[in-house]
């Protein structure tokens, strides 16, 4: 693959985007392009929204394409909203989210990202997934980006919303699902 390969990344989301060009860094063996454009998403796991997400994607760039997808997963709630966060996030806030595990009292959860990639329409799909687990905690920190403040990582003291970018950045969800996606086209290349 040439090194010169533009690949769109099809988000309507600008906070993700700044993290993941800052997770990719230079060193990459593609040229990423973005297209803000709010994808439609159909209902169903994980998998299943992010391969509807770039199928439609491709076929709108006609070329090419990354979409990402980010869930929130309760533990106690068999892994809801999942897929839906961002709905709950809008109406309830990181501070309802937290308030929604009391009953429960078991705050654990895991945040998922998955990156889907498509050569192009009618194109196979494949998945990037990272998953970081935590604890949904009273929020903290800068709400800057959704979730972030009531999100605390396994083995840290402190929130998403607390940690410097670079910090989040190493431990991530979406740098593990980024460094997956990096590998793939290292190796198409070699
Ligand atoms: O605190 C956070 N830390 C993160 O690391 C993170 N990544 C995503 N999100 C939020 O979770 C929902 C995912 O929904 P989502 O994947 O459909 O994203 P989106 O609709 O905003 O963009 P896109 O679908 O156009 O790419 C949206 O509310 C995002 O703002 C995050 N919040
Ligand atoms: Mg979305």
């Amino acid at each position: 693959m040439s090194l010169q390969k533009e690949v769109v990344f099809v988000t309507g989301n600008a906070k993700k985007l700044e993290e993941v060009v800052a997770i990719l860094g230079s060193q990459v063996p593609f040229k990423l392009i973005n297209k803000k454009i709010d994808l439609p998403e159909l209902q169903g796991d994980v998998d299943e929204v992010c391969r509807k997400k770039c199928h439609e994607a491709a076929s709108i760039v006609q070329g090419p394409v990354i979409v990402e997808d980010t869930c929130l997963c309760f533990k106690a709630m068999g892994g809801l909203p999942g897929p839906y966060i961002k709905w709950f996030l809008d109406k309830i806030g990181p501070d309802g989210l937290h308030k929604m595990l009391k009953g429960f009292d078991d705050y654990a959860a895991d945040a998922v990202c998955t990156f889907a990639y498509s050569a192009g329409p009618g194109c196979e799909v494949l998945l990037f997934q990272g998953r970081t687990h935590g604890q949904i905690v009273e929020p903290r920190g800068s709400r800057d980006f959704g979730w972030d403040p009531c999100f605390q990582p396994e083995g840290y003291e402190k929130t998403y919303g607390e940690l410097e970018k670079e910090e989040k950045n190493k431990i991530s969800h979406r740098s593990k699902a980024v460094q997956l996606l990096k590998e793939y086209f290292v190796n198409l290349k070699s």
